[in-house]
């Protein structure tokens, strides 16, 4: 079955935009680019978002630890190693 993500999400109101549409999963990039964002604005995106769409974090050669941590802290469901 197909399954749609919509990442590259930057703020609470793209989160807010993104509840209407219905995704799978949403997407935060924390790797170095155009749609990086850090813990506190992927919290924001978190808590803005409808409990029920899974948010994905996308990692290019970070720590493990700093995943984990990310992780742990309930800011994304689940993990996307890119690269
Ligand atoms: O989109 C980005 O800014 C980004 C930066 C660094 C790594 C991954 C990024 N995006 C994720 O990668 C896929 C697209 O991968 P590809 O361009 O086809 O190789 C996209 O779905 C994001 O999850």
């Amino acid at each position: 079955m197909t399954k749609i993500k919509i990442f590259g999400l930057m703020t609470a109101a793209d989160a807010a935009i993104i509840i209407q549409a219905k995704p799978d999963y949403a997407g935060v990039v924390f790797a170095p680019g155009r749609h990086q964002v850090n813990q506190d604005q992927a919290r924001m995106i978190r808590a803005a978002l409808n409990p029920s769409i899974p948010l994905v974090g996308v990692f290019v050669a970070t720590p493990i630890e700093e995943i984990l941590a990310i992780a742990q802290a309930g800011i994304i469901q689940l993990v996307q190693l890119h690269g």
